[in-house]
């Protein structure tokens, strides 16, 4: 064969792929038709049968040179894309997406502009546990000129028998102390029950791990105006921790910050693992800010500082660490919880670390 012939059998393969091109965007676009009939008559996207039937179809003609095999598996993969695309399509619609709002969401809880450029940082204990105990804190938050503190009067324990927290009784000790000292109160609600009640003491609804598909709550915390700090789940990928901080902006509350508290994965070194990668694709997906809670991803108290460091270096908009005046005898978390003196260091650190990279606040 010369080069003259393999030219013209070249320009043949060139008019076919334009014309394959032009056929399976022509079909992408049916198959968007169908997809919004779908979407009205509320039936699944996806249908086996359907496909079953085309393929046979296909069977019927294949006049070869290519063998079946070879053709379903090509007709799969156009069934599949036509599919993603209408998936990619339809998350650009979420009302988080940042396909959807090009501007980054800023968060104002206190004075304090969450996402606003530079770190916020929320500490505080895991658990209330008393009046001096949140205080102590609270003193050495406020002395930083930090704003927020973050404390458990509902906590979700692995165990029904461990420590479940104070309850409403921590609601007001959090109230009372973050009054006295000019700082916002971040804490976990667990059930929609316990959340009006608790709108008159708190400054952010946090929604935990364990219920971040709790989407009865999500729900609840997305028709009041307080701000919400979702943490994704333990086992939840991101599509799904999007997903459900959509199910709060859906009914109306456009105050959310997402956290990345670690997930849950072989590695046994750490509580959990840290995916410091969900922050960069959570930035780039959603319009919200993402937090970083160094204490429950790591859950050792030698790898809060690197790891809020690794946060404030990727662009994190926050960091939540868990301080304790006296973690050997706390009721929650004691291998984690900072005592106060290396609270203070593990402070000037980051600080000397966000002036050492021009990090602004
Ligand atoms: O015919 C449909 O119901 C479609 O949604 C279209 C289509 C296709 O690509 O042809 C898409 C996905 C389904 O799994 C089956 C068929």
């Amino acid at each position: 064969m010369n080069q003259q012939e393999l030219e013209v059998l070249r320009s043949q393969i060139d008019g076919l792929n334009l014309e394959i091109l032009r056929l399976i965007n022509e079909r992408a676009e049916i198959v968007e038709q169908i997809g919004k009939i779908k979407e009205k008559q509320g039936v699944n996207r996806y249908d086996p049968l359907r496909e079953r039937h085309m393929l046979d179809l296909l069977k019927e003609h294949n006049n070869g040179p290519l063998n079946q095999m070879t053709v379903d598996f090509i007709f799969k993969q156009i069934f599949k894309t036509a599919l993603k695309q209408l998936e990619a399509e339809k998350k650009k619609e979420l009302l988080v997406s940042r396909k959807k709002k090009a501007t980054d969401t800023i968060v104002n809880v206190n004075g304090e502009l969450i996402g606003q450029g530079g770190p916020s940082f929320v500490y505080g204990p895991c658990a209330v546990e008393s009046y001096e105990q949140v205080e102590a804190v609270a003193k050495s938050i406020s002395e930083k000129g930090l704003k927020l503190i973050r404390g458990g009067a509902y906590k979700p324990r692995t165990s029904p028998y461990d420590f479940q927290g104070l309850g409403l009784e921590g609601l007001k000790i959090l109230k009372e102390v973050g009054q006295k000292q000019g700082l916002g109160v971040v804490t976990e609600i667990v059930t929609p029950r316990d959340l009006e009640q608790a709108l008159d003491y708190i400054d952010v609804i946090q929604i935990g791990a364990r219920n971040m598909q709790n989407f009865e709550l999500l729900k609840e915390a997305g028709a009041t105006n307080k701000p919400v700090l979702l943490k994704r789940g333990l086992a939840a990928t991101i599509d799904e921790f999007i997903h459900a901080a959509e199910y709060i902006m859906s009914k109306g509350n456009e105050n959310i910050i997402l956290c990345e508290r670690g997930i849950r994965t072989y590695e046994k070194a750490t509580r959990n693992t840290l995916d410091i990668s969900a922050v960069p694709i959570l930035k780039q997906e959603t319009h919200l800010p993402v937090m970083v809670d160094v204490t429950h991803s790591t859950g050792r108290r030698d790898l809060l500082l690197p790891c809020a460091k690794a946060a404030i270096a990727i662009g994190a908009d926050g960091v939540m660490a868990e301080v304790h005046p006296d973690p050997s005898v706390a009721l929650s978390d004691q291998q984690q919880q900072m005592d106060i003196p290396t609270f203070d260091a593990f402070h000037d650190e980051i600080l000397k670390f966000m002036k050492q990279y021009e990090v602004a606040k």
